[in-house]
């Protein structure tokens, strides 16, 4: 059975070089997330381009999180709007050229362009490994079982899991389960993949082996990465730009060594006295 190659693979086409934002793959508009009264996300605005690594940091409750669960459509703004791609993801077009807030038909074909791995690995636990990777292709996409099948082969042997193929998840360590759920998020074929925290589950000694791979995916393909991390010398190594978020605002952004080595905001330096 044919299969199409894989994504996995840089392109020639370099990432367009636009200082103004205006060619963003991603982009927030003035965006408002609020829980009841609680200002969450304080119409906030940042882009981020084609290709782009992009890792956020800031405190505990600064809206991080809750930004990948918006661009995952696991949340639904409450003002401003989403852009992917040139189309909004949290709205839908009108007929006089507006702007209507997403229906869950528009948002579910809108999430096809996103993966997200999780803090927790979210596995499904009554399926073998193959059958977790394999069940949102066919199921969501309507990709062929066989080509899903084969697909899931390679994406197993990218994360250094062939053997593993027949094991439950409950027989796999949280590296391994991780790694796993890296396969899962990668068969969707995304455009632009999240990571919340993807190591903040795992024992040390298993942490470096799955930044090692994400750093590996992020230096080999064109996947366009949103990366919400405590690991600063992975953020360091594989993100173009740093944006520091404080109550629901970006505070400063810039590439890593920037960020790192010269923070501008009294905001940023506090942070990371704290966790460097
Ligand atoms: N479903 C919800 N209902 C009410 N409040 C929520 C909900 N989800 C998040 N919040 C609140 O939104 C704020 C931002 O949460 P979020 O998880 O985005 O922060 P974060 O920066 O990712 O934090 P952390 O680094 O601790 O994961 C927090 O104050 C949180 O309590």
């Amino acid at each position: 059975m044919a299969t199409e190659p894989l994504p996995l693979q840089k392109t020639a086409a370099a990432a367009p070089e636009d200082a103004a934002g205006t060619d963003a793959l991603v982009r927030f508009d003035r965006v408002v997330k609020r829980y009841g009264d609680h200002v969450v996300l304080d119409e906030l605005d940042f882009s981020v381009r084609r290709g782009e690594h992009v890792t956020l940091i800031g405190p505990s409750g600064s809206g991080k999180t809750t930004i990948l669960r918006l661009l995952m459509t696991l949340e639904k703004v409450s003002d401003g709007v989403i852009w992917v791609d040139g189309a909004p993801l949290s709205h839908v077009r009108t007929p006089d050229g507006g702007l209507k807030p997403a229906g869950e038909k528009h948002l579910r074909e809108a999430r096809k362009k996103i993966g997200m791995v999780f803090q927790q690995f979210n596995l499904f636990p009554n399926m073998k490994v193959l059958q977790n990777i394999t069940e949102a292709p066919v199921s969501v996409l309507g990709m062929d079982r066989d080509e899903a099948e084969s697909r899931a082969r390679e994406l197993l042997d990218l994360v250094g899991l062939a053997g593993k193929i027949d094991a439950h998840p409950s027989q796999l360590s949280g590296g391994q389960q991780q790694r796993v759920a890296i396969a899962r998020a990668l068969a969707m074929r995304p455009e632009i993949l999240l990571l919340d925290e993807v190591t903040s589950a795992l024992d040390p000694e298993l942490v470096a082996g799955v930044l090692d791979l994400l750093s590996d995916i992020a230096r080999t393909t064109d996947i366009t990465m949103l990366c919400v991390t405590h690991e600063m010398n992975f953020a360091r190594d594989v993100s173009e730009k740093v944006l520091m978020f404080d109550s629901g605002r970006v505070v400063e952004a810039g590439p890593p060594e920037k960020i790192f080595t010269a923070p501008e905001h009294e905001r940023t330096r506090d942070f990371l006295n704290a966790v460097l």
